[in-house]
């Protein structure tokens, strides 16, 4: 488990460690010395001349920065210390270690430069480094610090936060980070959502002397293999198609077709053993072609839904509902239905938006929402005004219906406990991916998994679906259906 913090518990272990002695000094020559090794590691000099630029604010996270700037001044690189505010108005241990700069850094108040002057000297840098805002964030970025916060994201110099991008505790706007080194702990603000891709590559570094076992809980879990393999199914070498378990699919419409092939694809990727697709004839033409492998149910002539779950129900453990589904008269019928099953389920997409007219969960429901429909199913819900939003929407969207695997970047499982997807990136943006991802937490159901633990295996392996893919092929113009077809080799590596 890799473990997320909130910035309240990190500035509290700090609190702790100087009053139990630690001088605040030693703390901040660390924090600084580790960032500055990390700033030579990323840019060896092999003989060339070395330029940074340090941006610094009025909080420690600056002083961090003035001590990374004698390092390097000391390495013989050539260092720009860029204030906010005058250097008479630095104070605490920033102002102390101040002094101890060697003569051949300069010294720039920001505001006494233009735009373009700031941007020229950000852009003749090898690096910039944003030691703006840490962890005593208040609000929204003000003043200087929301003028430089821009200009480092229009230049082209790569840039390393200190401990945090700077802006990211708040509602916005953030630094976007090539790099960030991070002290003391990972923050719970960069896991998840827009802010996960602002920190770029994340190092971690101890503030004295492994002092992170003082943290308290953390505020989220990042999910690793070793996690996942804990609670994937294991699948004995004797297994028939019941011992893997079946999934009835009540998905697809005519106009959404795609959506329901590929959940159905999903499961049968995932290991399911028996997949009953149930949807309209001109979904199930489609799978007839493709999806040889999947039992067709029709819904539409005769056939309804109820007597499709009456007559599947002894041979599916689990359900998916809403791929594609539609929201009309016949998508109601269909989720009515679908409340009455007494397995396990997973409702996505349209399936979702019926949800709140059916009642409490049985306890075996989960779901897979995006933003969007999070949102609504919240009633409205604001997700970026701050870095906590993600995970109390996941938590309340947990509390209300079910399980609940929030879709986006750093996607979050809220059950018992709140989890994120560390697998995964940009590759999974495509069309039908979700679809995808519920086949697969349907197989998992199916295999026997409870809720939570469905959908954090197979969001992981969709996750790492996406990662195998952007190791191969790089990851632009995938298409859903490699996703799917990743996953036995995902499985592979967790249920092993
Ligand atoms: N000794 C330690 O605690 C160590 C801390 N480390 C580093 O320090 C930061 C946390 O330092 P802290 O001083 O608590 O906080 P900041 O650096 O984030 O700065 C807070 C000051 O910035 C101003 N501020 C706050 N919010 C905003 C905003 N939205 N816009 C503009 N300015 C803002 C405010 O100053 P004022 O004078 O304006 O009130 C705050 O006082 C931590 O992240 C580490 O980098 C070291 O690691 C060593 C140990
Ligand atoms: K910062």
């Amino acid at each position: 488990m890799k473990k997320y913090y909130d910035s309240a518990s990190v500035a509290k272990l700090d609190a702790g460690l100087i009053s139990s002695g630690i001088p605040s000094a030693v703390l901040m020559e660390n924090a600084g010395g580790a960032i500055a090794r990390d700033v030579l590691e990323l840019f060896p000099a092999n003989g060339l001349p070395r330029r940074a630029v340090i941006c610094v604010g009025a909080g420690n996270n600056g002083g961090d920065g003035i001590v990374v700037a004698r390092r390097l001044a000391l390495s013989g690189w050539a260092v720009t210390i860029l204030l906010t505010r005058d250097r008479e108005a630095l104070k605490g241990d920033g102002a102390v270690f101040a002094r101890f700069v060697p003569s051949s850094v300069r010294w720039e108040a920001s505001g006494r430069l233009s735009d373009e002057e700031v941007l020229r000297a950000f852009d003749a840098s090898d690096v910039v480094l944003d030691g703006l805002l840490g962890t005593g964030t208040t609000g929204e970025p003000r003043g200087e610090i929301r003028r430089l916060i821009g200009l480092l994201n229009r230049s082209a110099a790569p840039c390393l936060s200190i401990d945090l991008p700077s802006g990211i505790e708040s509602g916005g706007p953030w630094v976007q980070a090539a790099f960030t080194s991070s002290i003391a702990a990972y923050k719970a603000s960069c896991a998840s959502g827009s802010r996960r891709t602002a920190c770029g590559r994340v190092k971690l570094h101890a503030l004295c002397f492994g002092e992170a076992d003082q943290l308290e809980e953390p505020a989220l879990c990042g999910l690793e293999r070793s996690d996942v393999a804990a609670l994937a199914p294991r699948c004995p070498n004797w297994a028939h198609k019941g011992t893997r378990g079946g999934v009835l699919i009540f998905a697809g419409s005519d106009r959404y077709r795609g959506a329901a092939l590929l959940s159905a694809r999903g499961a049968l990727r995932a290991g399911a053993g028996l997949v009953v697709l149930a949807s309209s004839s001109s979904v199930l033409d489609a799978a007839a072609a493709s999806l040889p492998d999947a039992i067709l149910e029709r819904l539409d002539d005769g056939s309804d839904a109820a007597s499709v779950l009456s007559r599947w129900k002894d041979r599916c453990r689990a359900m998916i509902v809403g791929p594609g589904l539609g929201r009309d008269g016949r998508a109601e019928e269909v989720a009515a239905a679908a409340a009455g099953f007494d397995g396990s389920s997973v409702w996505d997409g349209d399936g979702l938006s019926f949800l709140p007219r059916l009642g409490t969960s049985s306890g075996r429901r989960c779901l897979t929402p995006h933003e969007g429909e999070a949102a609504r199913l919240l009633g409205g819900w604001d997700f970026e005004s701050a870095p906590d939003r993600r995970a109390e929407g996941a938590r309340r969207l947990a509390g209300l219906f079910g399980p609940t695997l929030l879709k986006g970047p750093g996607s979050l499982v809220a059950g018992e406990k709140i989890s994120v997807i560390e697998a995964g990136g940009r590759v999974l943006a495509v069309p039908g991916s979700g679809d995808v991802l519920s086949g697969a937490v349907g197989a998992m159901l199916a295999a026997g998994l409870d809720c939570e633990a469905a959908l954090v295996v197979a969001g992981w392996c969709h996750g790492r679906a996406g990662d195998r893919l952007t190791e191969r092929l790089g990851a632009d113009g995938r298409l859903a259906q490699e996703i799917a077809d990743e996953l036995p080799q995902c499985l592979n590596e967790v249920c092993s």
